[in-house]
């Protein structure tokens, strides 16, 4: 789950596109880069790391220009090594820069047709670098000195029939100005923003608004499923419907863990929706033990503290902040491998004994993936003397692969995969599991916004919203991304993979 953002403003973009990545830390921990454009002129830096470490002041000063992009990595395909750092680039035609949120489930058919009938070089194996080769073939295809707004439409118009899968993208096309797009079920999530300033509007693109609230931008309206939004360098928006059937089908994921609660995501306020979860577990805790016995609830932080406050406030029972994060130990989930997140969940939370000792403690998280939080958790509650430990989580268990731009590629790492919600319960030690239901789940988010028809839930149903996910796929997908053969591959993507041409974050 990347973050993307893209700014066209009317001085230097550097700050203010380090300042909205900052804000979108929380959608990808791995790597982060920088693109501007000057005088026709690319300037860029990225590299692995947190932003904060990736950019130094020296780097900040030779990003020069009135427009850039900006992305934050968390890796769904390919390595996590330098080289495929984002924004990637390519130099023909005009010099474009892309930036993408999603994941490919058709890479092997576009990399075939890239390399044997476009006659294309691809320098990684991410599915990033094929989507940015796929817009710039169909945009060279139609062979103009000048492009206008529509050349850029009917090239976009172009790749959705080529890709399938999730993307919410900004690319960068030197001397033209910023394009943005998202994919014909809008998966991943975009919106868009303006500001006045004394020279003229600003506009800023982004994952998630919170991007365009640090900066003071205000929201404009969301990205459509299969649209893309044009604004030149001098300022001036234009946008198209560009695929062919659309339908908004957000996922539903973004509610549970990813988005920050204080984003709005097509017109759903997240803190909302995690209200809304926590009151639907609690009516179903009163239906199934209207006689429970719980004497506090704790939030396991920090995802699920704002859906764990309505669960304690509906049940009337106390809430209690039983579980102290370390601010410096970022999210566990999405790091790379299961060493790594094992050891940063006890890192990263301590328990309050008080408040354990004694009582019924009810712990409540957004979900359960692999179980690798909780299983630690519950073993604190009980270190810490609780004298039962129940468990809720905000979301129904998560039993299938994502193949829209979450890395949890392997049914055999998820712990409910092939288990009833007893054997889940016995495995991470706990006196009662309660999950949500997936309706409850879906009204909490629905209720923000009665449009959205529907939510992609594939990681709740195995139901694919594009339809298309050949079972070749997630054969692939989990041989190539389960965590031994992810721990294989960041071994061998050290800097010497590194080309400086365009693909690498050299000095
Ligand atoms: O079952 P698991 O595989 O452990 O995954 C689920 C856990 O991982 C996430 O927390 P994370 O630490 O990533 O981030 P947070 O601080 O936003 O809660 C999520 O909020 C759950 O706590
Ligand atoms: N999580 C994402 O959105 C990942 C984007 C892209 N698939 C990559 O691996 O870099
Ligand atoms: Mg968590």
């Amino acid at each position: 789950m990347c973050g993307v953002v893209g700014i066209v403003g009317k001085s230097d973009v550097n700050l203010q596109i380090y300042d909205a990545l900052t804000m979108l830390q929380h959608r990808g921990q791995d790597a982060a880069g920088i693109m501007t454009c000057q005088d026709g002129r690319l300037a860029q830096h990225k590299a692995n790391g947190l932003v904060s470490d990736v950019f130094r002041t020296r780097h900040m000063q030779r990003l020069v220009g009135n427009y850039g992009i900006g992305h934050v990595r968390y890796p769904t395909a390919g390595s996590s090594g330098p080289a495929q750092a984002q924004p990637f680039y390519v130099n023909s035609p005009y010099g474009i820069a892309l930036a993408h949120n999603g994941n490919l489930t058709n890479t092997e058919e576009v990399e075939r047709e890239l390399l044997q009938t476009d006659l294309r070089h691809m320098n990684t194996d991410s599915d990033s670098e094929l989507l940015l080769n796929v817009f710039a073939h169909e945009l060279l295809k139609q062979n103009k000195a000048k492009p206008q707004p529509e050349d850029f439409f009917n090239a976009i118009r172009a790749m959705h029939k080529r890709v399938r899968g999730g993307y919410a993208c900004v690319a960068m096309i030197a001397n033209y100005g910023i394009i943005a797009f998202r994919d014909a079920h809008g998966i991943r999530p975009l919106v868009y923003g303006s500001r006045e300033t004394e020279n003229g509007t600003e506009y800023m693109i982004a994952s998630e608004s919170v991007a365009l609230d640090v900066s003071g931008y205000t929201i404009e309206r969301d990205v459509a499923p299969g649209e893309a939004i044009f604004i030149s360098t001098e300022g001036e928006l234009h946008s198209a419907i560009c695929a062919e059937e659309v339908s908004l089908s957000p996922c539903i994921f973004e509610h549970v863990y990813f988005a920050r609660p204080d984003s709005i995501i097509d017109g759903v306020s997240v803190y909302k929706s995690r209200l809304r979860q926590g009151e639907r577990l609690a009516e179903k805790i009163l239906r199934e033990r209207p006689e429970h016995d719980i004497d506090v609830v704790i939030p396991i932080p920090d995802s699920s503290r704002v859906a764990g406050q309505a669960l304690a406030h509906n049940l009337n029972v106390k809430f209690r902040e039983g579980l102290v994060k370390n601010r410096y130990i970022g999210r566990t989930f999405i790091m790379p491998g299961q060493q790594q997140r094992k050891k940063s969940v006890r890192q990263k939370l301590n328990a309050i004994e008080l408040e354990f000792k004694g009582k019924n403690v009810m712990l409540v998280d957004d979900s359960i993936v692999r179980g690798t939080t909780c299983q630690q958790i519950i073993q604190m509650a009980r270190d810490a003397g609780a004298n039962k430990v129940y468990f809720a989580s905000a979301a129904p268990a998560v039993k299938f692969p994502n193949v829209y731009g979450i890395d949890m590629p392997s049914a055999s790492e998820l712990i409910a995969s092939g288990q009833s919600d007893e054997e889940v319960c016995k495995e991470i030690g706990a006196d009662w599991l309660l999950y949500q239901d997936l309706d409850d789940l879906v009204a909490a988010s629905q209720d923000g916004n009665p449009d959205i028809a529907q939510f992609d839930c594939s990681v709740f149903t195995g139901e694919y919203i594009t339809g298309d996910v050949d079972e070749q796929y997630f054969a692939k997908l989990e041989a190539a991304r389960n965590d031994s053969a992810k721990a294989k591959k960041a071994v061998s993507s050290d800097d010497t993979a590194v080309i400086g041409l365009h693909n690498g974050a050299v000095e």
